[in-house]
């Protein structure tokens, strides 16, 4: 579990995350969600500890990430598997290059080994016969699924996903949800996914943790999201027609 106890991080006196406590747990797909400016970033970035917080705790699986030496930092790190907004691929790399960084990174594995392993994320997240093509040459929901498969390589216990739909058509964009889900559920990892895309959300939050000017103005389930009456989640999920309309049907049919 990752437990986030009494968040707080400033920059140059400015307060962005403002007292912010959570858990993450194993198994599921938990999606930080709120305004442009909100926060999810830097809240995502503290969890990667590439921000210090001036306050609170983050621990994973009960270690305390803002007390780790050198040498736990640099373990932890290589349990967080990151798919960062636009996938991030070497451009100038082949895909099979791409996964295999991390490999060469920090493993001593041969290369057949390394081989292996990419030639087995890339079946799970079904794709074939691309190793040697580049990113430029492979389309946008194509780069998505490579840069899963380079996120899960390592097998991490800790997968951490920026915006993973940006660019993708809705079809394409659920393709990778469910996929996303899938290998959470199967390999029992704790995912956290910042996102803005309100299908996702419905689709696969089984955690929501809504942030509101650094604040955490709400958290709940995906079925949650549509009984619930507090004001400022409403507001924003609800911003849309068609969704006002799907959570008047929903509530209907549950009546
Ligand atoms: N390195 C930084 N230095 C100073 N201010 C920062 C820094 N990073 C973020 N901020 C500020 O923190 C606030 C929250 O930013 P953040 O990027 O977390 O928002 P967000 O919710 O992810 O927005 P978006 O949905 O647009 O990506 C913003 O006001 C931003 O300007």
């Amino acid at each position: 579990m990752i437990e986030v106890t009494d968040l707080y991080k400033e920059f140059n006196g400015t307060p962005v995350l403002k007292g912010i406590s959570t858990t993450f747990e194993k198994g599921k797909t938990s999606m930080i969600i709120g305004q442009s400016g909100s926060g999810k970033t830097v809240f995502l970035k503290c969890l990667l500890g590439l921000h210090i917080p001036e306050q609170g705790e983050i621990c994973f699986d009960g270690r305390n990430q803002t007390q780790l030496g050198i040498k736990a930092r640099r373990q932890l790190r290589q349990e967080i598997g990151m798919v960062f907004q636009g996938g991030a691929l070497y451009d100038s790399l082949t895909v099979e290059e791409n996964i295999m960084f991390p490999l060469k990174m920090f493993t001593n594995n041969t290369s057949a080994e390394m081989l292996k392993r990419v030639n087995f994320v890339l079946e799970r997240v079904n794709l074939s016969n691309v190793n040697n093509r580049f990113p430029a040459e492979i389309s946008g929901g194509m780069q998505k699924r490579v840069a899963i498969a380079r996120a899960i390589v390592m097998k991490p216990k800790y997968l951490f996903c920026d915006e993973p739909n940006s660019g993708l058509d809705p079809n394409t964009a659920t393709v990778i949800d469910n996929l996303i889900q899938e290998i959470t559920k199967e390999y029992q990892i704790i995912t956290v996914i910042n996102s803005h895309d309100m299908n996702s959300v419905m689709e696969i939050g089984e955690k929501i943790v809504f942030l509101k000017d650094g604040v955490k103005a709400w958290e709940g389930t995906n079925k949650e999201i549509f009984k619930t009456e507090n004001e400022a989640i409403v507001n924003f999920v609800y911003s849309s027609n068609l969704f006002k309309k799907v959570r008047e049907v929903y509530l209907n049919e549950t009546k």
